[in-house]
């Protein structure tokens, strides 16, 4: 039992027994309660029992968060392939690989992931390098045709409304922008999808755009790698769309745009009204398609005509015969009775009138071809009348035959633009991609014809696949003695050689018995029960009057309802149309039929039983099944040539809704597209080869000195010796007699350290240019600089030398002056002594001689003073005398 832990994923397995329940992905929330609780992915909390622990197993580390390559996935079952799609879908990430098998989840809402930046991202980068994109395989499809020089061919299925168109219409669009510049030619290829969308798409309950048919588009490519030119192949039209819709679903685009968006004038010469007036257009109860404008839709629809060189003839013939059609679909028969036989009779109306008008046929030959047979009985040639249900029945055999004609028509005209057949020689310089966009294996409540048909055509497509990854691998491991695990695979040789390939194979079967003249669906059935009633792959009817057989698909037990399956198969029509269409003066009508009238006209009939028993004439063209068969046949053929991708597209819900997951529908897809078988053939197998010149010559780089092949003495040894040092010795890589075995990782590996290398290898030459550009530059600057040095350096030296002259002159000036600055100061102290001394000398002279005379007038003062005194003193007495007696 496994101990488990909150957080850790697990699987989810209730065994309901349902045939697409398949385990689904939980987190566990709680565990320590006894009961576990997990939450699955569905959003739903179980609580689980020890008991039931069985139902729970863990989860491999890859699972978990989801893987952009699904071979890497632990957990390599339906169960961890729906997750990982599932997780990577909720995060809006729609594409996954599988190897270089890319898985595309319809989101159903318009992602940022094509825009002019995503094509320049993709654009040159091998697959593995950049998260899986659909422009990934576009590119890889271009550049390995350019590399390889093969053509290459992308292989795009799923079911109705699970994204095959939008995918062509992608890689049409990355093709035509990395292939150079938009050329005249690359837009008549992408104008062509507006008229075959017109022509062959319509809203259907599963697809409001559904292409009601399949188409392989041939690219050519010229030697520069531009578009060249395309060829459109168109496979199976669903004719019966003309006549009759399931409820919600429309007719053919073409018919509501032309009466939206026709003038009034145009409308009233074809005698058109609006949508609801026209019982072919109102069977599905639905002339509207949301999300789609008709009126606009139609003015496209006229330009890219003019693009695509349709003449404004040719254009009007063709509404003609569209508006002849709506007519035509509004007779009513009424019931009569002529010699006691079911007769009928169109009610008179203008619809005859205006559709014999358009067809520019007499309305009475309308009127008889309508109602009346001619058969053919011993030797004469009789005119029987037919019941108002074989009248219904002619008339939408006629129409059905009108349009089936007409888009065969439109698309021989679009290729006659678009295609220029190369002569033989030139071919070989021309490469090209096709696009296969082709409906998917088919499982209804009821299957008919055109489902065997499509399934024969998905038996083909699975064999060409298994083929391609495997049967072809393992013959080339045989032979090359590689030894590899031997893993099972489902070979669905048997059940192809029992459709179409052995003696009395069922397609055969059905076309024999739709040429015998007695041939009915009951003894078709009696043959094919007698005939296969014991191989494994035949399911016989348990009762004898059930009318269904059923084979053992790919994909899972298909049953086919008998019903209906010769006159199908036989897609002829009656010789009185024929000849009616001979008739007409319109010569548009008669070039669409022109085959059938050349048959008539050789009297090259075929007869069979009418219900009435007498011998009906037809045209004894090629059956349905028969045309089919070449097609494919040619088909594969061309892809046999071809260097093969793969797109499977899932539908995610029935209603057309974004961030919806149904897990049973995406799990019926799967099984349905044989994706498991591919997943586990892929892995166990070595996807990647190299011839040893071819790997030598690639991957030389990744070892010093190696040779290129041509000059190689053991190819073999640098071979083996290359992959050790890259991928190491245990990996699982292996070595054959002439080529190298390799695995998606390990050639993504190389390529990686190739890169590195020619990278380094590109810096080092980038490196060594630059080095030599600059040394040269970097001389030639020094040697200017040196120049510039030794000029500035003597200007700067001259200037110098000034200075210092200058400088020194005054030095000089200075020193001297400075010299007989100090002489003269000593002279002067000296004179100033001497002058001192003098002085002194002639002051103290002076002084003596003075102090003398000084002393002299001080004695001669002296005495003039003492004189005076006493002079004085004897006067002041006298007069004190003289007071003395005054006053006395
Ligand atoms: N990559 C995409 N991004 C956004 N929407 C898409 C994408 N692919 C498909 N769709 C939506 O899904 C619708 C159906 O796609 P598409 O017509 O390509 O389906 P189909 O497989 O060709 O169906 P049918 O077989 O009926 O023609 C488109 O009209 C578009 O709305």
């Amino acid at each position: 039992m496994v101990i488990l832990q909150q957080g850790d994923y697990v699987w989810l397995d209730f065994k309901t027994g349902k045939p697409f329940d398949v385990p689904v992905g939980a987190v566990v929330k709680l565990c320590d309660s006894g009961l576990i609780q997990v939450l699955d992915d569905e959003g739903q909390e179980h609580w689980i029992s020890p008991q039931n622990a069985t139902n729970i197993k863990p989860m491999h580390p890859t699972s978990i968060h989801g893987v952009e390559d699904m071979i890497r996935l632990g957990d390599l079952n339906e169960a961890g392939i729906l997750r990982n799609l599932f997780i990577r879908y909720n995060e809006r990430v729609i594409y996954t690989y599988t190897g270089s098998i890319l898985v595309s989840v319809n989101p159903y809402q318009l992602l940022p992931i094509y825009t002019a930046d995503h094509i320049r991202l993709y654009t040159n980068k091998k697959i593995g390098k950049m998260p899986p994109h659909i422009f990934s395989i576009a590119d890889n499809c271009y550049f390995n045709m350019q590399r390889n020089n093969k053509d290459q061919c992308c292989i795009i299925s799923g079911e109705s409304g699970a994204g095959k168109t939008e995918s062509t219409k992608l890689i049409l669009q990355f093709l035509a922008s990395i292939s150079g510049q938009h050329s005249w030619i690359e837009q008549q290829v992408l104008e062509a999808t507006p008229i075959l969308e017109a022509f062959g798409n319509a809203k259907t309950i599963r697809n409001d755009n559904s292409s009601r048919f399949g188409k392989y588009i041939d690219i050519h490519f010229n030697k520069k790698g531009a578009i060249e030119g395309a060829k459109i192949e168109q496979y199976l039209l669903e004719k019966s769309r003309v006549c009759r819709q399931a409820p919600d679903e429309r007719n053919y685009h073409v018919f509501y745009c032309m009466l939206q968006g026709m003038n009034p004038e145009q409308k009233s010469k074809l005698g058109l009204g609006q949508a609801s007036d026209y019982t072919y257009l109102t069977m599905g109860n639905c002339t509207v398609c949301e999300g789609r404008d008709d009126m606009n839709d139609y003015s496209s629809i006229q330009s890219a005509m003019k693009v695509l060189m349709f003449t404004d003839t040719e254009n009007w013939e063709i509404s003609k015969l569209l508006a002849a059609i709506l007519h035509m679909g509004n007779m009513r028969f009424e019931a009569r009775m002529i010699k006691n036989l079911d007769a009928c009779e169109i009610v008179r109306s203008s619809n005859l009138a205006k559709a014999a008008a358009l067809l520019e046929v007499d309305p009475q030959d309308v009127m008889t071809c309508l109602t009346t047979r001619t058969l053919i009985t011993r030797g004469e040639s009789v005119c029987t009348p037919l019941s108002v249900d074989q009248g219904f029945d002619v008339r939408d055999a006629f129409v059905k035959g009108i349009y089936g004609r007409l888009f065969v028509w439109i698309v021989d005209k679009i290729n006659a633009a678009t295609y220029r057949a190369l002569p033989t020689k030139d071919r070989v310089i021309y490469r090209s991609i096709g696009l296969l966009d082709i409906f998917g294996f088919e499982n209804f409540t009821i299957n008919s014809f055109e489902q065997l048909c499509i399934n024969f055509a998905n038996e083909n497509l699975q064999q060409f696949f298994v083929q391609h990854v495997f049967k072809l691998e393992q013959e080339e491991y045989n032979l090359e003695h590689i030894n590899w695990l031997h893993i099972e695979f489902t070979d669905n040789q048997d059940a192809l050689d029992m459709i179409a390939n052995k003696p009395m194979n069922i397609i055969s079967l059905i076309d024999e018995e739709s040429r015998f003249p007695k041939g009915t669906d009951a003894t078709m059935l009696h043959k094919l029960n007698s005939q296969h009633k014991l191989n494994t792959n035949y399911v016989s009817p348990k009762h004898s009057h059930e009318t269904q057989f059923g084979i053992q698909h790919f994909a899972g037990v298909v049953y086919y309802e008998t019903k209906g399956f010769l006159e199908k198969n036989r897609d002829s029509l009656h010789s009185d149309i024929i000849q009616l269409v001979h008739s007409s003066k319109n010569k548009f009508i008669k070039q669409i039929f022109q085959a059938d009238v050349a048959m008539f006209l050789c009297g090259y009939v075929q007869t069979t039983m009418s219900p009435q028993q007498g011998m009906e004439t037809r045209k004894r063209s090629p059956t349905l099944s028969s045309q089919f068969k070449r097609s494919l046949e040619m088909l594969m053929r061309t892809l046999s040539t071809c260097q093969p991708f793969f797109v499977r597209c899932i539908k995610p819900n029935e209603f057309k809704m974004p961030m919806s997951f149904d897990r049973g529908l995406c799990v019926r897809q799967l099984r349905y597209s044989g994706m498991m078988e591919t997943i586990r053939i892929r892995r166990a197998g070595y996807p990647i080869r190299y011839t040893f010149a071819e790997f030598v010559d690639r991957y030389r780089v990744l070892m010093l000195m190696t040779k290129p092949a041509s000059l190689q003495e053991d190819l073999r040894g640098t071979c083996q010796r290359i992959a050790t040092a890259v991928l190491g010795h245990n990996d699982d890589w292996q070595i054959g007699k002439t080529k190298i075995f390799l695995k998606d990782h390990h050639d993504m590996q190389l390529e990686i350290e190739r890169d590195k290398a020619i990278t380094n290898k590109v810096i080092f030459i980038q490196k060594s240019v630059r080095g030599k550009k600059q040394r040269a530059n970097f001389l030639k600057v020094r040697r200017s600089v040196i120049l510039i040095q030794k000029m500035w350096r003597g200007y700067i030296c001259r200037k110098n030398y000034r200075v210092m002259c200058a400088g020194f002159l005054r030095l000089q000036a200075l020193w001297r002056a400075r010299k007989h600055y100090l002489l003269y100061r000593e002279v002067r102290k000296q004179i100033i002594l001497l002058q001192g001394q003098c002085r002194g000398f002639l002051v103290r002279q002076t002084f003596w001689r003075r102090l003398n005379a000084i002393r002299i007038i001080q004695a001669y003062a002296r005495g003039m003073i003492a004189e005076t005194v006493q002079e004085t003193q004897s006067r002041e007495g006298a007069q004190a005398g003289s007071r003395e007696a005054a006053s006395g």
